[in-house]
Formats: structure tokens, C-alpha cells, sequence
């Protein structure tokens, strides 16, 4: 895996990410890219989130969503271009337990015969030690109850619907208590109660402070809390800008948005590592 610390100079490593124009961003990515089966994936993406954003990336399918938040997150190897995460370069510097990742897929946990607590538990275990912190039962009960699964945390995940599974990473992620959240579809495809489920755990995450990057198809259900959105074409950003909203609806020809008619990708469209805490075997 390429070492980006080394050539990441834009944050000093252990700055504290705060508020304010010239506060340390929570994100800073710039001229990134990725090659994947020998194929360029992401061309030189530059991306900064700021602490409290809630950032919605969209794009069409294979644009390249998921491997910049895999990329993120170190589930892939960046191949140039520098990444800081909460003030320090993309590495084992980066302070990792304040960070919670919603993979797109189950992953690992899939035909696992592991409970829906384990799998949260696991969120709570660092790359570096098996140890729980000794409030984790709490934890962990308070994560499930954030997503609305408590009655479930001895049920096997296996036994779950697709969009229960969904909340049970979410819950993993939250049980980090985290400062910074990236979600991976954390709606696609799932059920209409989970979807609410989601939309109201992301509510009281937002009221709290948390920064978000969640890959998206649709602004749904989240698009009151979406601050910004950008859009991925061909690996790289084609728009960066305010979330698109609809002053009237979008059958009346005077309503009135941000969004480009003729561009598809601009409409309000269409939300994981061995040193790393988020491997993931999908
Ligand atoms: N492990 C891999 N090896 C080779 N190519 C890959 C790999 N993973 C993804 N790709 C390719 O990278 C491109 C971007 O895929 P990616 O999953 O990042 O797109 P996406 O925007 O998240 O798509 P979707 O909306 O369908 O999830 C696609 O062309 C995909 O085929």
C-alpha cells in the first residue's frame, strides 16, 4: 500500500479539527487518485469537509463513490495525491476510533453465525487491541437503540432483513461515538422502516455535531440535513456546491432550484482495513 503520509504536508499531524474558516478541515483530500485492476478509478479528486458539513456524494453508477470512501477509509490504496483525516496524514496516525464507516455490504458479517451485539462490539476493538472498554455493554445498547434494534441484539444477524443488517453496521459505526461518519448507500434498497429508522438516528447525529459523507443515489429522506453535495463523474468532481433544493415542486415550469435540467448527475438524484479498523471482505 503506497504511503500517502509522506507526502501529505497540508495539516501538522495532531492538529484538533474545530470550528472557524481557518480551522483544521475534518476532510482534506487533494489531487487524489486510485488505480484498480490496472484501471485509473479516481483522476485527481480534491474534496475538503469541515467540521459539522453533512456531505452528500453523488454520481452515477461506477463513478466512483465507493472507492473514494474505501479509499478514505483504506479498504483500497490511494495511488497519488494526499488525504488528512481529523488533522493527520492517511495512515496509523490517523485517530481512527473517532472515525465510524457504513460499509455498502454486510462484508465479513455475512453468513457469520455472529449476534447483532457482536457485530457492534466489533466496532468498539481497535487494529491494535481485543481489549472492551469496560462501559461497553452500555455502548453498545445505546448504539442498538439509536437504530431502533435493542429488542434484537441476541438474534443472529443472519436472521435479519437487508435493511436490519444495514442498521446493525450503522449501530457498529456509531458505538464509536464518532466525530466523523461515512456511510457508504446506507439506504439502498432497504425497507421503508429502516429507511425512517435512519433518517431519524442521522437527525440526532447531525444535532450533535457529527460530520457526515454519505455516498447517495437520492437525497430521500436526508435532504434536510444535506449541507452540501458533490457529484463524481468518471473519478473525478464535477460539481461541489449547495444541496439542491426545490423552492416549489419540481412539476411547477416556474419552480425554482440549483441544479442543472440537462445534467442528470446534477439533479437532486438520483450515502471500512490490517492496520486499519475497517477491513471489510466484500
Ligand atoms: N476491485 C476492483 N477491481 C477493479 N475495478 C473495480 C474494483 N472495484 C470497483 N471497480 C471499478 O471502479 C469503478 C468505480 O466503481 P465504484 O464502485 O467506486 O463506483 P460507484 O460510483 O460507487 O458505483 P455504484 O453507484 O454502482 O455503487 C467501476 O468501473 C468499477 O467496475
Amino acid at each position: 500500500m503506497p504511503d500517502t503520509s509522506t507526502t501529505s504536508a497540508a495539516v501538522p499531524s495532531g492538529a484538533t479539527a474545530g470550528s472557524g474558516p481557518a480551522a483544521t478541515p475534518v476532510l482534506d483530500v487533494r489531487g487524489l487518485t486510485t488505480h484498480l485492476g490496472g484501471q485509473q478509478i479516481l483522476g485527481g479528486v480534491d474534496l475538503r469537509i469541515d467540521r459539522g458539513e453533512v456531505v452528500a456524494l453523488l454520481g452515477t453508477n461506477g463513478s466512483g463513490k465507493s472507492t473514494l470512501v474505501r479509499t478514505l477509509v483504506r479498504a483500497v490504496p490511494a495511488s497519488g495525491g494526499t488525504v488528512n483525516v481529523l488533522g493527520a496524514p492517511l495512515g496509523p496516525r490517523v485517530p481512527w476510533h473517532r472515525i465510524g464507516y457504513v460499509p455498502q455490504r454486510l462484508g465479513a458479517a455475512g453468513g457469520v453465525p455472529a449476534t447483532v451485539r457482536e457485530i457492534v462490539i466489533s466496532g468498539l476493538l481497535g487494529p491494535r487491541t481485543l481489549r472492551k472498554p469496560r462501559d461497553w455493554r452500555a455502548r453498545v445498547d445505546a448504539a442498538l437503540s439509536e437504530v431502533g434494534l435493542l429488542h434484537r441484539r441476541d438474534q443472529a444477524v443472519s436472521e435479519l432483513s437487508g435493511g436490519q443488517q444495514r442498521r446493525v453496521l450503522i449501530a457498529r459505526a456509531l458505538v464509536r461515538d464518532p466525530e466523523l461518519l461515512i456511510l457508504d448507500e446506507p439506504v439502498a434498497g432497504v425497507d421503508q422502516p429502516s429507511q425512517e429508522a435512519f433518517a431519524r438516528t442521522m437527525t440526532a447525529l447531525v444535532a450533535r455535531g457529527v460530520t457526515v459523507l454519505v455516498v447517495l443515489h437520492e437525497l430521500g429522506e436526508l435532504e434536510h440535513l444535506i449541507t452540501r453535495t458533490v457529484v463524481l463523474r468518471h473519478g473525478t468532481v464535477v460539481h461541489d456546491g449547495p444541496a439542491p433544493r426545490a423552492a416549489r415542486g419540481h412539476d411547477d415550469p416556474d419552480h425554482d432550484h440549483e441544479h442543472a435540467h440537462g445534467d442528470p448527475t446534477l439533479a437532486p438524484p438520483a450515502v471500512v482495513l490490517t492496520d486499519h479498523p475497517f477491513c471489510e471482505a466484500d
